[in-house]
């Protein structure tokens, strides 16, 4: 059922079956959708199919049988009014040149990921654009928002933010995912909704990290406002809209990746903080940890735009430069001494 308590009968394919992807696809079946879900591993894909679980990602949760894996990316993608791209970053230009041959020209595409493809710095919209026809580049959705899957899929109420060039588009995907747990903004700013999204994953390390190094609330409290301070800068210098920090993509999702148990983010950042080394992180993690790379590219990007983000300077020298997470803090203490806001700064004078 949809919000208006329709029963649809749409096929939906979503590519990419990590947590996010099921999650996502969970919601479309609630919605009455029949759901094609897209997974690399086929055998994966049999045992969704026979079990209903997707055992390596969310496996305590039984899945609606109106969800059918497969590995084929034509098999799922092709003839599907609706396509859903919740594939890892570093994944998505290689996933939408294969499955473009086979999208709809009319195709309502959206994608949920949240990062930067790192070698060449650019949003994910962006690279998508590059593999697939204008006419639905342009029309593209994004879906951002604070939203951990392992909630989400147990119907917890979430609210997220869907954003668009395409009016049309944009209220299309807020229709189609809404519920009575789910509810979904609109927001015209895709690149803010974008950049906030990713952008956020590098605060949500250092809160960990912050954790992990047993600091306080109040530590924390200043890396979430501080660290939305040079996201927000970041992000409008590369076109976004200031307010659309203010808003669910921001510190809605800079708030829940910061504080939650659920964050990827979070967690590698607690372990870094206790001292263990990044690779151990990221294989302890098994999952995908977006603020790795979004570091590195936003590190990238701050220098080619010239915007100042001291907290991402240290991150990614602790990161990739062996800089101690006790010492990135005392360096961040011991900055010169600044005002609060560059926008009123100095004091208007
Ligand atoms: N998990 C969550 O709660 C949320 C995740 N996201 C975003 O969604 C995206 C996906 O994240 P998760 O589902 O959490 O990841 P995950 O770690 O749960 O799963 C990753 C998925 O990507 C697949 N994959 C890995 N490398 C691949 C490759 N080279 N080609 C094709 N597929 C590949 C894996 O097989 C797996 O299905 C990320 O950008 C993340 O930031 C956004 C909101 C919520
Ligand atoms: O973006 C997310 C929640 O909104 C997911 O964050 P993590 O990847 O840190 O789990």
């Amino acid at each position: 059922m949809n919000v208006e308590g329709e029963a649809l009968s749409l096929d939906v394919a979503v590519v990419g079956a990590g947590s996010w992807g099921t999650a996502l696809a969970s919601v479309f079946a609630d919605n009455g959708y029949r759901v094609s879900l897209w997974m690399r591993d086929s055998k994966l894909a049999e045992h969704v199919n026979k079990h209903h679980v997707n055992k390596k990602y969310l496996p305590d949760v039984r899945l609606s049988e109106q969800i059918i894996a497969s590995a084929d990316v034509r098999e799922v993608v092709q003839g599907k009014p609706v396509v859903l791209l919740a594939v890892p970053s570093h994944a998505m230009r290689t996933v939408t040149r294969e499955l473009a041959p086979y999208l709809d020209p009319d195709v309502l595409l959206i994608h949920a990921t949240k990062g930067f493809e790192m070698e060449t710095l650019k949003r994910m919209s962006e690279v998508i654009g590059e593999e697939i026809p204008e006419s639905i580049a342009s029309s593209l959705v994004v879906l951002s928002g604070p939203s951990h899957a392992e909630e989400v899929i147990l119907r917890s109420p979430t609210t997220v933010v869907v954003a668009s060039a395409s009016e049309q588009n944009m209220l299309r995907a807020q229709d189609l995912l809404m519920n009575n747990y789910f509810r979904v903004y609109t927001n015209p700013d895709l690149i803010g909704a974008e950049l906030a999204g990713a952008l956020k994953n590098i605060i949500a390390l250092g809160a960990g990290m912050s954790d992990g190094l047993g600091y306080g609330d109040n530590a924390k409290a200043a890396l979430l406002t501080r660290g939305l301070a040079e996201i927000t800068r970041l992000g409008v210098k590369l076109g976004a809209m200031p307010l659309t920090f203010a808003g669910l993509a921001g510190i809605g999702d800079l708030v829940v990746t910061c504080t939650s148990k659920h964050s990827r983010n979070w967690r590698a950042g607690y372990l870094l903080g206790q001292g263990k080394p990044l690779d151990q992180v990221l294989e302890q993690m098994g999952m995908v940890v977006e603020g790795v790379r979004t570091t590195n590219a936003s590190y990238a990007l701050s220098r080619r735009e010239e915007v100042s983000m001291p907290i991402t300077d240290v991150l990614y020298r602790i990161l990739f430069e062996g800089t101690s997470p006790r010492q990135g803090v005392e360096e961040l203490m011991g900055r010169g001494r600044t005002y609060e806001n560059e926008f009123l700064g100095p004091y208007l004078r």
